[in-house]
């Protein structure tokens, strides 16, 4: 049976699972009405979800939501068009949906459409909540204090460079924040709001990551790789800034065994003696639960291997909320018993009536490259048989470039498998999820060496006698873009076509024209203007265009703050102006991600026409 890509795109999710304070209603974001929107549903005593009720209705998505500590209210955050100036939203009384009754409401919090906001974290009392925010100068990101009685909110402190709250605590009296420095470079800042001191608590230490940063009984937890490359679970003492560390990532290896990599997330919970944490072994998920008294932990069993996000306690400590993926199955709620270890579905997404056992899991492959080193990749084999010259592949490049393509459920990879196309599906140098050494190696000047792990998996590709060589196509979108355009001017005898989705084409205007308040973290990524602008532009694939041998398909979204448009609009004309072939289209009402059903069909559908027209597809 043959399906065309919108009926994939009905495939449904479930994400960002949030328990009520009562531990009966789980609220979360799903894409049921096609697009992500804010859900609640009761939880039975049996574990049974009743129906999911729609709490909010916008034309553009919900990008995260966050429970309150005192009751069932949710603040949702989201934007306009893809323009990444998310705006607060409070639901109030979400749980008024259960038992017949209907009655909640959606409340604008933030007034400043230009402005980004960014959640901090809620009072004890639920009743003020701490986020910054760019509003001063766009660039800057103040500490400001919001009342939700009153509506009003103040800034309570300037500050400079890309600040967020992580947690607040002492009563309300003190708030941990970091500034994102660079990927791999995080300052942590402790603000007591009394006496209005703020101390740099990570000063004099090396640069280092600290994440999942958790206040609990006066306890502050992280996660840090300032102490081992792959990480650890940390104890902050906030007097000193020193670590106390409680479990690295390689105490767990063995555990997690053949997959090895890094810590991930964490959860504490609200009684303070028992954590989760996931470890990030090649890109799936190991969840375990650590004694915090008796130094001890266990792994779980009772999941599906996949990727989890979004890890939460219930109040009583119990309970264990979580959303959970994998190539053959779409993000859902789980429920899981602590004291049984007993793991329960919540959702059921709904999988457009496809039968989910057409669908394709990976394999997980390393390949060599050259600097000896093994670049990790999952490469996924479509059920059909191949056809006599080797199935056409898709080398899909994932974007970040401090990223990492996970073993998660990727309607995009399951169509063209549909459609008789291999994946190769690289975690090149310069990914997250294998240590801090490896996510720097592609730092700057050495940015050319992660285009070359390409080159090297396409190499691997023509080892393989089921892959036909002369139907390889490359495609990725952001970063990824960068790295299709960078692979088809690097090497264009490699490819037989290219899809670039807002990829960077010249790092000079790039950086010119990135949106003010990441500048300077993309400059520490990539090289800075100041610094490297020949070097940048000596690896800038629009002064290569008349190299590109092979097809193009540009896409972009016309709001897009991270790469302007205009990185699209050069290399569509340059390639055209070299009489190269290149469709370009871009949407009006999207930015850096295509959330909106109608573009979300068109694009795919038209990545997979435009394949099958260079490539031939299954009937090649
Ligand atoms: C710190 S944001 C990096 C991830 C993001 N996603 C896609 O690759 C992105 O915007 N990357 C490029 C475009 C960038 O570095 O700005």
């Amino acid at each position: 049976m043959s399906y065309d890509f919108a009926r994939y795109l009905n495939i449904r999710s479930a994400i960002n699972p949030v328990l009520s304070p009562d531990g009966q209603r789980v609220a979360f974001l799903s894409d049921i009405t096609g697009i992500f929107q804010a859900w609640s549903v009761g939880i039975q005593g049996e574990g049974v979800a009743r129906w999911p009720r729609q709490l909010t209705f916008f034309s553009d998505k919900i990008w995260e939501i966050h429970g309150t500590p005192a009751a069932d209210h949710l603040l949702a955050v989201g934007d306009v068009a893809g323009n990444e100036r998310q705006q607060f939203y409070l639901i109030t009384n979400y749980g008024a949906g259960e038992g017949g009754r209907e009655g909640h409401h959606v409340i604008r919090l933030t007034q400043d459409d230009q402005a980004i906001h960014t959640f901090g974290a809620w009072s004890q009392d639920g009743r003020r909540l701490v986020y910054t925010s760019n509003a001063r100068n766009q660039v800057d990101f103040d500490l400001y204090l919001l009342d939700l009685e009153s509506g009003t909110a103040r800034c309570l402190r300037e500050w400079a460079g890309r600040r967020s709250v992580v947690a607040w605590g002492r009563g309300d009296r003190a708030i941990l924040s970091v500034d994102t420095v660079a990927t791999e470079q995080i300052e942590l800042y402790l603000l007591d709001l009394e006496s209005g001191q703020e101390r740099h608590l990570a000063a004099g230490q090396p640069h280092a990551r600290y994440s999942e940063i958790r206040w609990v009984q006066d306890q502050v937890y992280l996660l840090s790789d300032r102490l081992h490359d792959r990480g650890a679970l940390c104890r902050l003492d906030l007097a000193s800034g020193e670590l106390e560390p409680l479990l690295f990532a390689e105490e767990l290896d063995a555990a997690a065994a053949p997959h090895r990599g890094e810590l991930e997330l964490l959860a504490v919970a609200p009684q303070g003696d028992q954590a989760a944490l996931t470890y990030n072994g090649d890109g799936y998920s190991h969840l375990f639960l650590v004694d915090l008294v008796n130094r001890r932990w266990r792994r779980v069993e009772s999941l599906p291997l996949g990727v989890i996000g979004h890890l939460q306690f219930s109040r009583d400590g119990r309970r264990l909320i979580l959303d959970l993926q994998s190539p053959v199955q779409p993000p859902d709620i789980w429920l899981l018993e602590l004291e049984t270890v007993e793991a329960r579905q919540l959702t059921f997404s709904n999988l457009a009536g496809l039968d989910p056992a057409t669908f394709v899991a990976p394999e997980l492959i390393r390949y060599p490259t050259f600097d000896g080193r093994s670049i990790p990749a999952f490469f996924y084999r479509p059920r059909q048989s191949p056809p006599s010259q080797g199935y056409p592949c898709i080398l899909y490049v994932h974007g970040g470039p401090a990223g990492q393509q996970r073993p998660d459920f990727d309607v995009r990879f399951q169509y063209f498998l549909h459609r008789g196309y291999a994946l190769l599906v690289p975690n090149v140098r310069g990914s997250t999820g294998y240590g801090r050494h490896y996510m720097m190696l592609d730092d700057v000047e050495r940015r050319l060496d992660s285009v070359a792990d390409l080159k090297h998996a396409v190499a691997w590709l023509h080892q393989q006698p089921l892959i036909d060589s002369r139907r390889i196509a490359i495609y990725g979108r952001s970063y990824g873009g960068y790295m299709v355009l960078a692979a088809l001017t690097e090497y264009p005898e490699l490819f037989a076509a290219g899809i670039d989705v807002v990829g960077i084409a010249n790092w000079v205007t790039f950086l010119e024209r990135t949106s003010p308040w990441r500048r300077a973290h993309r400059e520490r990524e990539y090289g800075s203007l100041a610094e490297h602008r020949a070097f940048l532009e000596r690896i800038s694939p629009i002064h290569k265009a008349d190299r590109i041998r092979a097809p193009l398909l540009v896409l972009a979204g016309d709001n897009d703050p991270r790469v302007p448009l205009f990185e699209s609009e050069q290399i569509v004309a340059r390639v055209r102006e070299a009489g190269g072939t290149v469709e370009f289209v871009h949407y009006p009402d999207e930015g850096h991600k295509f959330s909106k059903l109608a573009n979300r069909i068109d694009s795919f559908t038209r990545m997979a026409d435009f394949l099958d027209w260079h490539l031939g597809g299954e009937a090649g």
